[in-house]
Parts: structure tokens; sequence; C-alpha cells
């Protein structure tokens, strides 16, 4: 949803409860959309947005409604004075829970969630303090300047304007720096990694801020209900939370809401026609109820929120803001050669796939490591970018080993990257992945996003990203999904991506291939322009013309083995060379 029309928005809600005649069924109905509008929100940013998937929200909602139950009905606490405590309660034990699910991956996340979803269950159901099985009651509503809020005509107005808040916040989060950082998450660990993201501590900071917003619709639970069991907290209500965020639009802030409107709806209306219309004692709404759910996903996959939103025009592009101060670039190391690799040697098992190879890239060279299939080539780029660990021999990076300090802080030296298999997150514009590239050049986080004090910043990121999308020729396409362009046109975004650190060593992964010749030549000018820089540049290639055409140096490496170096004039003509790789490729 624009952000124009969010007061409009909140002006309908405001009105719901005045439209003559609307009964207190239907304010309850809202209510409850609302309390899980907040959940699933949670589980937007989560699952749909960072690719966590979690079954477990209701036991959170769970943390903060029996803290709030447990402080009103023994000690005499205000319910909005419980607010803070609930939600330390619940971020304490989503970090605890968070430390241990975030690092699981693939499956087994999803089934951790589970597990602890079942656990924490039968933990409410069997602490005497929390009244076991049959819960806490008795406790108190909120009351707003002396008047109750028991009525749910009056609550409503109060979980409404926490929906919008917190509908907001998210939305802002998502439009910052952090938030690329948690998309970041679904292109996989080695993209992040490369660009200075730490995917294990993004990934923990928005499994709290989940559990936050599912506290707060705990929280709120307990004063609207007046009393907690532990039934609402299982994992039952955790996989309908789930299905509300996928339903709405899983990536989708607003389609939390529409998401958690369709389930509390369709299941309201289903237990009251089913047992009328079938007259049946056998709960049948269950059944239909799932099989409604299915035909829905069948219908729309990417959820409901993006079908609604495609009936109006399209929002135009976010300005960029060309003028913003540029962003401070690094001083550049003085060292040479820039790079050295000293005996490299990465074994898989009994396979070695580098085998003490030894090579220099001098400062402000093009240098290309050819090979022909499985040389070694891309195993060499991950050694040296730290996604692989070296068996033996050292990487020395501008006078500083590197071996062992870890892709991010290899990143943050000066060393970028693009990949053999392009690692873009094709949903995101072209603008907010090259973005991501500046990641370690801006320092805004969370909380800034959340509440936008990162503008300015963020200003000035985009400026960068969009003159380096320029840089490289790709200008009119920066506003479209990176995924919408062709494979070569994604290769070169990712040289933006890299450019956008402001490298001091670019390594580029098979750069040339699906470019058109137009394309090669302008990519051969720009890697001169950045050499005249001062950037050294280390690329792997398949392309002959386009390698000794360009490059100062050639190391060529044969079944891991370095078996010639030097200028392409003497490599052209190497008999070993030949024989090895360009015979090979004849
Ligand atoms: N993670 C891994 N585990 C086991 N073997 C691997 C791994 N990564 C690469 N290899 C093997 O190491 C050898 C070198 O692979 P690498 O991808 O570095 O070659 P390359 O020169 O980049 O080839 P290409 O041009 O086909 O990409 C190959 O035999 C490959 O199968």
């Amino acid at each position: 949803m624009r952000r124009a029309a969010i007061p409009l928005f909140a002006l309908v809600l405001a009105l719901v409860p005045l439209i003559p005649g609307i009964s207190s069924f239907w304010i309850t109905l809202l209510d409850n959309i609302g309390l899980a509008a907040l959940v699933a929100m949670g589980l937007v940013l989560l699952t749909g947005v960072g690719g966590l998937t979690s079954f477990g929200q209701a036991a959170f909602c769970g943390f903060a409604a029996y803290t709030s139950a447990v402080l009103t009905t023994q000690y005499g606490f205000n319910p909005w004075a419980t607010l803070p405590f609930a939600l330390a309660v619940t971020g304490l034990a989503a970090v605890i829970l968070g430390l241990v699910t975030v690092r699981l991956s693939g499956h087994f996340l999803p089934l951790g969630t589970i597990c602890w979803g079942f656990s924490l269950y039968y933990v409410f159901a069997n602490i005497e303090m929390l009244g076991r099985h049959d819960g806490i009651s008795g406790i108190p509503p909120l009351s707003l300047f002396g008047y109750s809020l028991i009525d749910p005509r009056a609550v409503y107005y109060v979980i409404w304007a926490f929906v919008i808040a917190a509908a907001l916040i998210t939305a802002n989060l998502l439009d910052s720096r952090e938030g690329r950082a948690i998309r970041a998450l679904r292109g996989g660990r080695v993209a992040a990694e490369a660009f200075g993201i730490n995917p294990a501590w993004v990934k923990l900071k928005v499994f709290v801020y989940a559990a936050l917003l599912a506290g707060l619709s705990g929280w709120l639970y307990a004063h609207v209900q007046r009393a907690v069991n532990p039934t609402p907290f299982g994992i039952n209500p955790g996989i309908e939370y789930l299905f509300m965020a996928v339903l709405g639009g899983a990536g989708q802030v607003w389609g939390a809401v529409i998401g958690a409107g369709l389930v509390v709806m369709l299941k309201d209306a289903l237990q009251r026609i089913v047992p009328v219309v079938f007259g049946t004692s056998f709960p049948l709404e269950t059944v239909v109820y799932g099989v409604a759910l299915i035909v829905i996903l069948q219908v729309a996959r990417e959820g409901l929120w993006p079908r609604l939103a495609a009936l109006v025009p399209p929002a135009p592009p976010p300005d960029v803001d060309l003028a913003a101060e540029p962003l401070p670039v690094r001083t550049r190391s003085a060292a040479t050669p820039i790079l050295s690799l000293d005996r490299a040697r990465k074994a898989f098992g009994g396979l070695v796939a580098v085998n003490d190879v030894s090579f220099a890239v001098e400062r402000g060279d093009i240098v290309a490591l050819i090979g022909p299939n499985g040389a070694g080539k891309s195993t060499t780029f991950n050694l040296i970018t730290g996604v692989l660990g070296l068996t033996s021999g050292s990487v020395t990076f501008a006078g500083q080993k590197i071996a062992g300090i870890g892709p991010q802080a290899i990143a943050s030296l000066g060393i970028a990257r693009s990949f053999q298999h392009v690692k873009l997150l094709p949903e995101m514009s072209v603008l907010d992945n090259v973005a991501l590239g500046a990641h370690l050049r801006g320092s805004q986080g969370f909380l800034a996003g959340l509440f936008r004090l990162d503008r300015a910043e963020e200003r000035r990121l985009k400026a960068e990203a969009a003159r380096q999308i320029a840089r490289v020729g790709l200008a009119e396409h920066m506003h479209k999904p990176a995924g919408s362009l062709a494979l070569g046109q994604q290769r070169i975004v990712e040289i933006a991506r890299a450019l956008a650190l402001d490298p001091e060593l670019l390594l580029l992964d098979e750069p040339a291939a699906g470019l058109r010749h137009f394309e090669k030549t302008a990519l051969a000018d720009l890697l001169r322009q950045l050499k005249g820089e001062g950037v050294s540049v280390l690329l792997v290639e398949h392309d002959m013309g386009f390698v000794m055409n360009l490059t100062d140096h050639i190391v060529v490496l044969d079944f891991g083995t370095r078996i010639a170096e030097g200028p392409p004039a003497i490599i052209k003509k190497d008999p070993a060379v030949l024989a090895a790789y360009l015979g090979a490729a004849e």
C-alpha cells in the first residue's frame, strides 16, 4: 500500500464501528483479525522476506500473554505497565530460541520451530504459576484515561492503531539498508557475506523482531480475552499464522492484514454455516477450511496482496537524489602486489582442486585466471574471498594475510566479486541489488530503519548505486526487477554491485559470458577505465579474444596446478597452454 493511502485506510477503519447497526459480532471479528495480523506481519518479514519458515510464532504470543496475566493478576500491575515486561520476556525467549534455531538450514529450520512450538505448549500447560491447562482468568482489561476498554468497540481502536503502527515501521524497515540485508538472506549465505552482511546476525534480529510483533499481539490478546490458556499458543495456531502470511502474500506487509482477514473470517463463517447446512456433528468445516486454503493457494500462488495491488496503477519508481553527498571512498593501499597467493592449496577429500598455486596481481593490473573446465578457477576465487578455507598455503591482500578472517572481513578490506552463477535477488530492483553492494559503506541499523532515521544515508547509498548502474550502462533498467534482465545484463549488474563496495580488487567470474559483441567491448572499456583509476582486476573468463586483448597478465591452471603465467603474447604461444587448454578447446 502506498504511504499516501494509509491515512485513508486508517480513516475507513476508524469509521467502521460508527456504521449504523454494525453489530459487536463484526467488531469482535475485526479485533481478532487485527490481533492475528500482528503475528502474520512478523512472519511476512521472517518467512516471506527472510525465507525463514516458522511454525512456532504462537508460542511468542504466549510468552507475552502469560507475562501480563501473571503481573496483573498476581502482582497487581496496571496492564499498560506490563507491556515492556511482556516484550522483554518475549524478546529474551526469542534470542534464546533464535540462537538455536536460525543456525539450522533447509528443512531443519521449520522442523526446529515445530519442535519448540510443541514443547512450549506443554511448558505453558504444566506450570503451576500459569494455571496449567486451565490458564489464568480475571485479567483486567486495558483502560485509557480512566475509561475501561472492555467493550470490543473500544479496544478495536487500540488494536488497529498498533496494527497500522506495526505495518508502517515494518514497511520502513523493508525500505532500508537493514531491510536489504534481510532480503539478501534469500539469495544465500555466500552472496550476502561477499558484501559484508552477517547472515546469522541478520537472521537473529529479524527473528526477534517477528517474535516481538507476536508478543505485542499476545499482550493485547490477554487483555481483550481477559483469560489465557495454552491452546491459542500451540502449534495449530502457529500453522494458521503461517497460512495467513502466505495467503496474503508472504513478502508483503499489507498481505498480513489481508491474509489474517481471510483466514479469520473464513474460519468463523465455516464454523457457523457448515454445521447448519450439513446438519452434522462431524467437524466438516475443518475439511472445507483446508480445501478452501488449498484452492486459494492454487489460484494465487504469490498470495492475494499482489493480485489486489495489480488492480491499481503501479507506484512511480522511487526518486534517486543524484545530488546526495557521495559516500566516503576508501584510501587506496600502496601495497604491490595487491594480491598474492603463496602455495595456496585446497583439497576436497582426495581431490586436490587447487594444488599449491602461487601467483600475484600487481596493483592496477588486469589479470586473467584461465584454464579448462574443472581447472580450479572458481575454487581459487573462493579461497581468495574466504568462502572456502585453505588446506595450506597463504593469501595476502594489501600486505595483510587474509586466510581465515572470513568473507565479511575480506569484503571490508576492499575485495568485491561477481559470481559464475549469478547471485542477484531477482524480485528486487536493480537499484536495490546494487545498493546491497554498498552495504559496508553505510552504518544505519535496524532501529534507524524502523523509525526512518536513515534517510540521509539511504539517499547517499541509492545515489551511489545509481551512479554505478549508469557507469556500467544499465541506467534505463535501474528500477526493473533484476530477474527481468537478460542473463548477460545480470552479470553486468553484479559488476555494478561489486563496484558499489568501492573495491581495491575486483574478482569477476566469467563476466563476458552471455554478452553480445558490443556489450563485451563496453565491458572491456569499463575494466580499462577502472584500471586507470587504480582498481586491480582478477577475472576468470573463457572468451580468449576478450582475455587476450584486455589483460596485462594471465595465469593458467590445469587440474588445479598452475601450468603457465605471463603476458598474453607469451601465453598465446606457450606449448603447455596450447596443449592443455587452447588445444583442448580446438
Ligand atoms: N565444494 C566442492 N566439493 C568437492 N569438489 C569440488 C567442490 N568445489 C569444486 N570441486 C571440484 O574441484 C574442481 C575444480 O572446480 P572449479 O569449480 O574450481 O573449477 P573451474 O576451473 O572453476 O571450472 P569451470 O570453468 O567449469 O567453472 C572440480 O573437479 C570440481 O568438481
